[in-house]
Formats: structure tokens, sequence, C-alpha cells
């Protein structure tokens, strides 16, 4: 598995050199060198467009990043992800997100397991319970159909399920409302908890774990506050407000839910990959089996362009090359994600969790320390709103942040509301951005403005650095036709096969997160500490001054 050290592969080496050279070379430049630009960098896969054309990259410069992801084996990395390969290294594991969106014929075996029949069987569940529950055919133990659903897991367990339930909320059945419940801080539980009825709701406990501590804390006092308020049940009228959805058995039992009612998923689907499973329980019963399968076809539509089109039109391989062409070539340390749909405001975070969890990693497959940066800090929030807060250090900051824009172009308004004027409004407002992103404003526009308004030349010369735009910031705007289940498969799709892509490159496995497990270590320790039922530990004068006051105030 090990592979070479990066910085000192040729097609790395030749990059170095091919950046050194472009030093000067504006996108402005790469425009008006190329009236067919935006032709020539562009392309559609599976319902999405994908412009790659304001990025500080020529013809040349593509080739050269095709030339380093063909040194790195790319195909070959990603048929072995395809085909069940254990490509999880230090957890033993294959990566298989992409067989729970496979049709049933497909032939994959893992560990003895036919693995389209495990999935369909457990896909074929979920049809029937979402149907009942949806129907109304499913009654509380009050004998009233269920109106809300909560969601309690954390991470993959909750982000997933959490952002498509709200990016596709205009498919959602009209009778539920969904509630999402992840943080240990138990104002989150509470707040779902007192716009609730137990006797109308449904709790979905799910974790791959079934250990994950924050998830077990919540869903046992979900459990007492049902049994303490929903009057006149039993704990046998538990099974009809209590469903998990994870790969151990054991624990579901032990927590006291009816493996009849668990929904399985297998320890081949990574947490943040894992939305298509059974995670996706939440989105099913929010959207309906129909649609969920069209949100899963979406996906397949993506993983067969990433698995066959030629790395030059793959849009996977395009938008995680020209990431490590900024974080490699160019030191970019940060992506800014901007929705310019009001309905994928958690998709920054989603991606948050996909794409640092997976490549914010140092050492390479083989455990050596990498010499190049791996994965950039991921961040953003909803177009327009983003203009308003933080998009001046975008366009006028020290720092170059590549921006990915993502927008449909038709909306979802709800039939009934009119509200003419507001979707061009919207995309005016995107694609102004990435046009002044990569155009700016030089000295001598500004100054030829100013001047043709009649401001005084001591007045221009003051303001002349202040309203000059450095331009030349590169962007992806990444279009569909509207934001519907299967586009949205496609997008997530599309950037875990991007993910992969990064990883492969830096050499990195994608699939684990150890990273996580040092302070969930500690924090049980200083539990102990904090309830008085552990002995005081050596820590830090810090730790130690912490605890004494948190202490002081629980105790
Ligand atoms: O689904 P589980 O097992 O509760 O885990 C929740 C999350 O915790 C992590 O293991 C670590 O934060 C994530 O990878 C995962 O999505």
């Amino acid at each position: 598995m090990s592979q070479s050290v990066l910085n000192i592969t040729a097609a790395f080496q030749a990059l170095q050199a091919h950046h050194a050279a472009l030093q000067g070379q504006t996108m402005r430049d790469l425009f008006a060198a190329d009236p067919a630009r935006f032709e020539r960098f562009s392309l559609n896969a599976a319902g999405l467009f994908l412009d790659y054309s304001k990025n500080k990259a020529s013809t040349e410069t593509m080739s050269q990043l095709f030339a380093l992801a063909r040194e790195r084996q790319l195909e070959s990395r990603r048929d072995a992800m395809f085909s069940g390969e254990k490509i999880n290294t230090t957890e033993k594991r294959a990566v298989l997100h992409t067989a729970l969106r496979a049709p049933a014929t497909l032939a994959l075996t893992v560990d003895g397991q036919q693995v389209s029949t495990d999935v369909h069987a457990v896909l074929a569940r979920i049809q029937t319970f979402s149907a009942a529950l949806r129907s109304g055919e499913w009654l509380g133990y009050s004998g009233q159909p269920l109106t809300d659903i909560v969601n309690i897991g954390i991470g993959g367990s909750d982000l997933g399920p959490k952002m498509v339930c709200q990016a596709l909320q205009p498919f959602q059945h009209a009778r539920l409302n969904m509630h999402f419940v992840s943080n240990v801080d138990g104002r989150d539980l509470d707040a779902v908890l007192s716009r609730i009825d137990p006797r109308t709701s449904l709790f979905v406990i799910a974790s791959k774990t079934f250990t994950t501590n924050e998830t077990m804390m919540n869903a046992r006092a979900a459990r007492n506050w049902f049994l303490q308020n929903a009057q006149g049940a039993q704990e046998s009228d538990l099974r009809k407000h209590f469903v998990a959805v994870s790969t151990n058995v054991q624990a579901v039992s032990a927590f006291g839910i009816d493996p009849a009612n668990m929904f399985p998923f297998w320890d081949w689907v990574g947490g943040r990959y894992s939305v298509w499973s059974s995670i996706g329980l939440s989105v099913a019963l929010a959207i309906g089996f129909e649609q969920f399968s069209e949100f899963l076809a979406g996906a397949h539509a993506m993983d067969q362009h990433f698995h066959s089109a030629p790395l030059e039109q793959n849009m996977p391989v395009i938008l995680a090359m020209l990431g490590v062409w900024y974080r490699n070539f160019f030191g970019s340390s940060s992506i800014s994600i901007a929705p310019y749909l009001q309905d994928l405001e958690h998709f920054p975070s989603y991606l948050q969790q996909l794409e640092m969890e997976s490549n914010g990693k140092r050492v390479s497959h083989d455990g050596s320390t990498l010499t190049v940066a791996t994965c950039p800090v991921i961040w953003g929030n909803v177009g327009t709103n983003g203009q308003h807060a933080y998009f001046q250090l975008l366009h006028q900051g020290t720092d170059i942040t590549p921006v990915d824009f993502i927008a449909a172009l038709k909306p979802n308004y709800t039939a009934s509301h009119e509200l003419p004027g507001h979707q061009a409004t919207l995309l005016a407002n995107c694609f102004a951005q990435s046009e002044a992103f990569m155009r700016g404003k030089t000295a001598d526009e500004v100054r030829t403005e100013m001047q043709a308004k009649g401001v005084p030349e001591a007045d221009i010369a003051a303001l002349l650095p202040h309203r000059t735009f450095p331009g030349d910031r590169p962007s992806n705007t990444i279009l569909m036709q509207a934001l519907t289940p299967a586009t949205l498969g496609a997008l997530i799709a599309l950037y875990e096969h991007k993910v992969f892509v990064q990883g492969v490159i830096w050499d990195v496995n994608s699939f684990d997160q150890w990273g996580v497990e040092l302070g969930k270590v500690l924090a049980t320790q200083i539990l102990g500490e904090l309830t008085g039922a552990a002995e005081a530990q050596e820590h830090d004068s810090s730790t130690t001054g912490l605890i004494a006051k948190a202490r002081a105030a629980l105790l």
C-alpha cells in the first residue's frame, strides 16, 4: 500500500515547476486567450453541471494534475474500493457505501456475505416500515398515528439524515415533523421534548456502534421521558415508539429495543458515508421510500460516472485535483462552500465531517509522516447570507480561499407561494460573486469610475487601495435543474468521491478516524472527577483549575 513520498514524485515536481512558470498569469488572461474556455472547462454528470473555468488552471495544468492522479494509481485504487477490497487498512474493512445504492443485481461478496442480498433485504424492511408509519397504519400506544420523528444520533448518524431531511423538506410528508438531537448539551433534547407529545412521537436511535456516549445518554433520557410522560403506557409500549439503527444487535437488545425494531447495517459502511444505509431511515420516513430510492439512484448515477469516465471527463476527479492544486501548490488552507440554496443550509457542516474526518490526517497508509499538506478546513454558509458576513475576507483578505458555489436553476417553493423575482436575484448574486472573485477590480478601473463620478483626486488617491479588488480568486460552480432527491444524491456522491480521490493523492486512509479517540477517553476520566465517582487525576494546572471550577458549581 505504501507509495513514494508525494513531493518527490515526478508528476508532483512537474506541477511545482508548472506553478512557478505561471507566476503573473491571471484568470483574466486565461479567459481572454480562449473564448471557448467555459465550454472547455465544464461538464455534465448525473444531473449536475460543473463549471470549473474560473480556476487558475490551463489545459496544461489539468493534464499535469491528471498525470499526478495516474502516477498515484487512482484508477486501480478506485476499482479496489468498488470491488470490496479492504482498503480501510487500519480497521481491516472494505469501504462499500457505493453498494448501498447499487441495483440488486450487483454481484459482490464481503467475508462470505452477499452484499446486495443483505442491502436489499434491509431496504425492503425500510420500505415496509416507512409505508406503515406514513400511511398512519403504524399507531402509537394510544391508537393515534405518529406525527413527530426524533432522530437521536451524532456525527454521521445525525449530520447526513439532518442535512438531507432539511434539503428535501419540500418533499416531506405533511403530517410529519422531523427533529434531530445530537448534542450532549441537555438543551438540545430538552428543546425537542418540550414541543412533542409522547403519544404521537417516534424515536429513531441511530448509532453505528450503539456505544457513543452522547447518543446513549440522549436515548436513555428520551426513554425515561417517554415512560414518565406517556400516560397509561407500559414498558411493552416502547416498541411502538422506539426503533434503532445500528450494526450492534447486542447493544440494541441490552438497551431494551426489540431486534425486530432494529434496522441493521454493516461495518463496511463508514459513519460519514452512512446516510444511504438504514441511517437514512429518518429520510425514508420523511420523504417516502420511493423518493428515498430516487436519492439512492442519483448517487448511483454519480458512482457509475466516477467508476467509468476517463479522468479528464470525471467530475469528482476534476473537483479533487483542483483542490489538490490549491492546497499543495498555492498553500490554500481552507475551502468555502457557498450553496445558493436555503435548503442546503446544513450542507457545509455535513461536508466538514465528510472531508475533515476523512482526510484530516498527517500520516500515510504505512504510518510515515506526510511531507505535504492534506485536507484544508471546510467551512461556509448559504448565499446570500455569507455575502453579508465573511465574503469581505474572500474578496480582499490576505489568503486565497477557493469557493464552491452550488445552485439550482429552479426553486422548490410551495405551490401556493408566489415569490416573483427571488430566484433570479439569488442566481444573479451567485454568478456575480464568482465573476467578482475572478475579475476583481483593478486600480485603473476604480480610478476611472471615481473620476467619472467627479470624486476629487485627493479622495481617489486615499480610497484607491481600499476599493481595489485583487481578483484572480478561484471558484467552481455546480448547477442542477432543481434540488430533488436524485440531484441531492448525486451531489453528495460527488463530494464523497472527491474525498476518495484526494485521499489517494495524499496516501491517507480516508476511512478511519483515530483522531477522535483521545478526547473521548479523557472526557470519561474527567466526568468521573466532576461527579466525584473517581479520584482526582494528575492534570496540567489549566485542566485541574477548570475541573475545580466545575466541581464547585456541580456538586
Ligand atoms: O454512529 P456512531 O457509532 O454513534 O458514531 C457517531 C460518530 O462518531 C464517530 O465515530 C467519531 O466522531 C464518527 O465517525 C461517527 O459518525
